[in-house]
């Protein structure tokens, strides 16, 4: 599988991830929405269940008080009276013995009726529970209820499910229960479904009970189904969803933008030899005297589908690479090509070529005598060479001689900089030297580099050299490498480096 391939998976598989994490959190986050949801449900029945107990408590207990033989007018005035400000009973009963005779809303029952067997029994208050399904009341005989009857000592009360159900909760189920420790007895709701959720029937978190703290056998159990949950919340899901998706792709385009930084400079730069992603510049040279363009200097620039490189950062892995030589030989046969095609570029054009110092050693300059496009051309061919020490020897020298018998002119780059041996300024047979642009940058603040250059001028007079400076970018800078003497300028003031096209415009508005 190629490189560039598994890292699109990289990227593929990090956006992802973070999606499928993005996911997770939003489903935890939605997980707690929806516990919080059921608890709030159970909780707001159970409130309603307690509101029930206690209004029972607070009628049942004051009427028996009242400890009424017969249901007379009396009787039923007091019932009335405790019913009217009632909030979960809608009827009481008064009994006679196992009998109800007299009902709030019927009065007086022309035949009474017998008390049916309750549910169960709550023991200390002897309170009788009974759930009934269908319950048809006098006064609201069309239709059957689903109530609650409770009794205690000579009354009845009955009580709707309707204020539990009508109520404002989010889970479409919901069971009021009671337990005893031998059964559970349904009192409102959905039947059977404290018994589905504990055989654990539903998706998880799904469901929550809550059991009375006043009086534990009260418990309520609610049901919200996740995908009415989402739905009521869909608007903030596809939101969410959409963010948690926006994370991914970003995550995923992030990382491969970092891989393709992170691509390894050496392939890039290797790949890019062999595919043409280097391409050459070129920066005049100016007479600081006339004022004309004498050459140029060819500066190699790099750029792939990954974006560019600058020189600092693919020389020295050229150099670390070996490809010091196969990179020369592309850049001679490009630049050579490309300025030659240039007619208004004059006889005798100084066109300078950067060496590497380890190409000298290596003894690869004996090979540019024999580059036809290099002998044969109208232009003078300028080999910039950095001071090194690999120019030291004999041999370096040797080859220094022998390039110089074949006519390339020679040029001692970025002078004062690095390794800097004044003897071989007489031994080797250079033609040039080239002040770096510190030196020139150094001018503007009056600064010891800048103190420098008339010693550098003294030693070009004095073993005959020619003299470039470079980095010029104000008039006050030529003005005094011309007063120093310095023969030649290169620097942005007269151009930056530019593309052979540019090269050609500017050459067009150039007077030789
Ligand atoms: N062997 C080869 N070396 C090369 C080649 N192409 C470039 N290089 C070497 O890389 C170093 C950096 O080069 P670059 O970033 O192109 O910088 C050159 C100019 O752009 C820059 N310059 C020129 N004028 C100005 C200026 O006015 N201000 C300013 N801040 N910078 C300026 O200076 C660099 C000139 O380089 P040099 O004359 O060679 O010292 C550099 O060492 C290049 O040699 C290549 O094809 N082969």
């Amino acid at each position: 599988m190629k490189k560039y391939q598994q890292k699109s998976i990289i990227a593929v598989l990090t956006g992802g991830l973070v999606f499928v994490i993005g996911c997770f959190i939003l489903l935890n986050f939605a997980a707690q929405q929806l516990t919080a949801q059921t608890k709030s449900d159970a909780e707001y029945i159970l409130g309603h269940v307690e509101g029930a107990i206690a209004e029972r408590r607070r009628i049942l207990t004051p009427l028996n008080k009242l400890a009424f033989k017969q249901c007379d007018n009396t009787t039923l005035l007091e019932m009335r009276r405790a019913l009217f400000d009632a909030k979960y009973v809608i009827d009481i009963g008064f009994f006679k013995g196992n009998q109800l005779v007299c009902t709030t809303g019927a009065g007086l029952l022309s035949k009474p009726i017998n008390d049916k067997q309750p549910d169960f029994i709550r023991d200390g208050e002897k309170v009788r529970v009974r759930f009934e399904p269908e319950l048809y009341l006098l006064l609201f005989s069309e239709r059957p209820m689903e109530v609650i009857i409770v009794r205690q000592g000579d009354y009845n009360l009955i009580m709707q499910s309707t204020p539990f159900t009508n109520i404002g909760i989010t889970a479409p189920d919901w069971e009021v229960i009671y337990k005893t420790p031998n059964a559970l007895h349904h009192l409102a709701g959905k039947e059977g479904l404290y018994q589905q959720v504990k055989n654990s029937v539903f998706f998880p978190y799904e469901t929550n009970s809550v059991c009375s703290s006043t009086s534990s056998q009260y418990c309520v159990v609610v049901h919200l189904p996740w995908s009415l949950f989402f739905s009521n919340n869909h608007l903030l899901l596809i939101i969410s969803l959409i963010l948690t998706c926006l994370a991914g792709i970003s995550s995923a385009l992030i990382v491969d933008a970092r891989i393709a930084a992170r691509r390894s400079t050496n392939q890039r730069i290797r790949k890019g030899l062999k595919k043409g992603s280097f391409y050459w510049t070129y920066q005049p040279i100016i007479c600081l005297q006339s004022g004309k363009l004498i050459g140029c200097e060819v500066l190699a620039r790099f750029e792939d589908k990954y974006g560019a490189l600058f020189p600092d950062e693919f020389i020295p892995v050229i150099r670390k690479n070996n490809l010091t030589w196969t990179f020369t030989e592309a850049m001679i046969a490009t630049t050579i090509k490309e300025l030659t095609s240039i007619e208004l570029l004059p006889e005798g054009f100084k066109v300078s070529l950067n060496i590497f110092p380890c190409d000298v050693e290596l003894g690869n300059v004996s090979l540019l005598p024999q580059i036809t496009e290099l002998t044969n051309s109208r232009f003078i061919i300028c080999l910039e060479i950095t001071e090194d020490e690999y120019l030291d020897t004999s041999i370096a020298h040797a080859h220094f001689r022998t390039l110089v018998e074949s006519g390339f002119n020679l040029s001692l780059d970025d002078f004062g900089t690095g390794y800097s041996n004044l003897r071989n300024l007489q031994n080797l047979s250079f033609h040039q030297l080239k002040i770096d642009r510190t030196f020139v940058q150094d001018i503007a603040t009056e600064g010891l580099k800048a103190s420098m250059i008339p010693n550098i001028m003294e030693l070009v007079h004095k073993f005959n050299y020619t003299c470039v400076a470079e980095g010029i970018e104000t008039t006050e800078q030529e003005a005094i490498l011309k007063m120093a003497g310095v023969h030649y300028g290169q620097g942005w003031k007269y151009g930056k480096p530019m593309t052979a096209s540019k090269f050609k415009n500017y050459i067009t508005n150039q007077h030789f």
